[in-house]
């Protein structure tokens, strides 16, 4: 039966079984890491010609937790992701994954991973059990097992009435489905998922999510890419990338509490007027309009209150100036160039 998808383990063999395809400059200079990094990299890039993709990235990634990456397109999240998997020669850099150092031992870290890209790499002409039925094949499962295995995922995602159904014919939210069973068909430690949930409505990611802590909760560790914030709020840690570089990494909630005080919210008539006046004083980092308010990041550094010292600078009028909390789009705003 013709296919039309690409498989993830259908790429050559040669990515896998080249002896060494490091470069002499970037072989692993050390081989320790912590019992609890499942992902440990040191000084990571890659280079295509002149353009950075990925920047002396530094990554130190715990098991059995949700770790994001959070990004614009094109800031080197799948670069990033392909080369964690050993899929990718970085230009320079360490990278320790599962306590193997990648690329070298890419081969052993194979079955132990699981990889979901952003276009579900499914096989839209066979289904839902074959699709299935394939990848096990590919991942060396034997027979039984991998019945088993099928089985246990139709019933887990919900898809045992749809087992004769073709990819073609799925939904945005059951192909996901779909992908995600055949992604942890051989029980992987760990999952990386490029952005899967960019094509489908807001139930479902919130299904999705939910499946993900289930299988954080069987111990496994997730790496996740996104541009979507509310879905960085999920993780329990994240790390911030633009063009390559990361700008920052933590806990969403503590990269949040770093700018408390530093988040302003004006309500009133001429919102855009005011907006561009608060944009032409030299504290005001940026201002966006959402709905009815205007939400301000202040640059810091001031000893005046932040609300206080926009009541004083602007000119008076029909609005309310308050402190909000801050939310992780302020914290990307603040340590990217979203704001220039
Ligand atoms: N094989 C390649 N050759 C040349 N440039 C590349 C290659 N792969 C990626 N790039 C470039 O590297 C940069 C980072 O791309 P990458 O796909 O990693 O970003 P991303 O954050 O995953 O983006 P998106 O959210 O759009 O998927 C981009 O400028 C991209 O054009």
């Amino acid at each position: 039966m013709p296919v039309t998808g690409h498989g993830w383990f259908t790429w050559p063999n040669s990515i896998w079984n080249r002896a060494n395809p490091y470069p002499p400059e970037c072989r692993s200079r050390s081989t320790s890491v912590t019992i609890d990094s499942a992902i440990s990299t040191r000084g990571l890039s890659k280079h295509f010609g002149k353009l950075k993709a990925v920047n002396d990235i530094e990554l130190e990634i715990p098991s059995g937790q949700i770790y994001g990456f959070l990004g614009p397109n094109g800031s080197g999240k799948t670069t990033l992701i392909r080369m964690l998997c050993g899929l990718l020669t970085p230009t320079a850099g360490d990278v320790q994954v599962l306590g193997l150092n990648i690329p070298e031992q890419a081969e052993a870290l194979r079955s132990r991973i699981g990889y979901m890209t952003q276009k579900f790499a499914l096989y839209d002409d066979l289904t839902v059990r074959e699709n299935m039925r394939f990848m096990a094949s590919i991942y060396g499962l034997p027979r039984r097992e991998a019945n088993q295995r099928i089985e246990h995922l139709l019933d887990r995602y919900n898809m045992g009435a749809m087992r004769d159904r073709r990819a073609a014919a799925m939904s945005g939210g059951q192909r996901q489905r779909l992908a995600l069973a055949v992604a942890t068909l051989h029980s992987p430690d760990l999952l990386f998922l490029d952005e899967p949930t960019s094509a489908v409505d807001p139930e479902n990611r919130r299904d999705f999510w939910e499946s993900l802590f289930d299988l954080v909760d069987e111990g496994k560790t997730i790496l996740v890419s996104t541009h979507y914030m509310d879905e960085a709020e999920r993780c329990h840690r994240l790390a911030i990338l633009e063009t390559g570089e990361l700008r920052k990494s933590g806990k969403p909630d503590q990269l949040m509490r770093e700018l408390e005080g530093l988040v302003v919210e004006i309500e009133g008539s001429d919102l855009r007027q005011i907006k561009n006046q608060a944009l032409s004083l030299p504290q005001v980092r940026s201002a966006a309009q959402q709905g009815l308010r205007l939400r301000v990041l202040m640059r810091g550094g001031d000893s005046q209150d932040p609300a206080q010292l926009l009541r004083s600078a602007l000119p008076p009028g029909d609005y309310e100036i308050k402190t909000a909390r801050p939310s992780l789009e302020d914290v990307f705003v603040a340590c990217t160039a979203g704001d220039e």
